[in-house]
């Protein structure tokens, strides 16, 4: 691979400004068939969503991935999110039960508007049947496939009829993948979603690995649709994930889906947990990522998103673990 970089790596190149304020900047996003107020989404990670906070984000206006750790509750999530005029986006794994369940769904006539394949090696035959029974049986519903690192199981997942892919393995906040396998995208996560979008003929989601607010513009300039982002959301008071107090300050848990917390034993761990200072309220932050992503509009020489897909940019460093303490 050549011109390997990640988001600490890439600064944008300003083009001449066309608003007078930033407020005038647009940054919302089509996916989906609907429109949601920013091109972001909170991880389906225990820690990050609930189905409070998944309903406060539908309510106003967010995109939403609800997990698949709790799989006794989705039916019932499904036909509550609905039965409010909300729509219904869940996640799956690949094993028999979820074969089941979709099953279920279909005998019962509910059809989540979105299913995210939610799997830490998505370029697989288990993801792409999985695919394939969904658009079977659920043909309405939007189907996300992940997660991948490459053109090539881009374009399969896509062929096998997923609606848009996610990228990412491995440049998570509380991943370990990298170093327990050697293997990924860590490090080197804006690089590949390029690569990937490159070959990409529908939306593609980037997953992991932002730190910051100009990452989310700087993954729209590489390709992305939507991004996906866990440790930036956790921490906050509606976070499900744990309080604890340690020397007078307020911390949450945020840990991997595949840690030993998320699975309740110690086999194929591939994720760690960590505990992220107490943010306040979630609704501050995503008017904060909101304002960010204005002004990265107008640097971008717009006033819609689109605009930030078109700058120069200049590559200004290297660095291989992202800002990530190695474990
Ligand atoms: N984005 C990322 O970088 C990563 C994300 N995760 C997250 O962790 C959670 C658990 O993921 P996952 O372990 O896939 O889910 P599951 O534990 O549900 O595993 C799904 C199925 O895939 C099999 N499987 C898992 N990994 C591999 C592999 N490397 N090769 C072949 N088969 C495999 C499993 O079998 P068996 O267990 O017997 O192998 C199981 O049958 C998910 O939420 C996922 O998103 C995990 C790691 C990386
Ligand atoms: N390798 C692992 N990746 C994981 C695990 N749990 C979640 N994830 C991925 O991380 C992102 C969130 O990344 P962040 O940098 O924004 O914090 C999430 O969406 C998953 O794709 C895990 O246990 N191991």
């Amino acid at each position: 691979m050549e011109n390997v970089f990640d988001y600490e790596d890439i600064q944008l190149i300003p083009a001449k400004c066309v608003v007078n304020s930033r407020s005038e900047c647009d940054s919302t996003v089509s996916f989906g068939g609907y429109t949601f107020k920013l091109p972001v989404v909170p991880a389906n990670m225990q820690t990050i969503i609930d189905e409070e906070v998944a309903l406060s984000l539908a309510e106003g206006g967010y995109f939403y991935v609800m997990h698949r750790f709790e799989p006794e509750k989705r039916l019932a999530f499904i036909k509550d999110m609905q039965s409010r005029g909300l729509f219904a986006s869940i996640s799956v794994g690949v094993k028999r039960e979820e074969y089941d369940f979709i099953q279920q769904l279909a005998a019962e006539h509910l059809t989540p508007e979105f299913i995210t394949i939610d799997i830490a090696h998505g370029h697989s035959n288990a993801v792409i049947e999985m695919i394939q029974y969904i658009k079977k049986h659920l043909p309405q519903t939007f189907v996300i496939a992940g997660n991948v690192g490459t053109p090539e199981a881009v374009r399969e997942l896509e062929h096998a009829g997923a609606d848009a892919t996610k990228v990412g393995i491995g440049p998570g906040k509380v991943c370990i993948t990298k170093i327990k396998t050697g293997f990924g995208t860590g490090g080197w996560q804006l690089a590949a979603l390029r690569w990937c979008a490159k070959a990409a003929s529908k939306p593609i989601i980037a997953d992991g690995g932002i730190r910051t607010h100009g990452d989310i513009a700087k993954s729209i300039r590489f390709g992305a649709s939507m991004i996906m982002i866990g440790s930036l959301f956790a921490g906050h008071e509606e976070s499900p994930g744990e309080t604890i107090e340690k020397d007078g300050k307020l911390y949450k848990e945020y840990f991997g889906s595949a840690s030993e917390f998320q699975k309740g034993e110690k086999k194929n761990v591939e994720g760690k947990k960590m505990h992220v200072e107490h943010k306040g309220a979630l609704k501050d932050t995503l008017e904060e990522m909101e304002q960010d992503l204005q002004s990265a509009i107008s640097y971008a020489g717009g006033s819609k998103l689109e605009a930030i897909r078109n700058v120069d940019y200049a590559i200004v460093k290297n660095s291989i673990f992202n800002g990530d303490k190695v474990y």
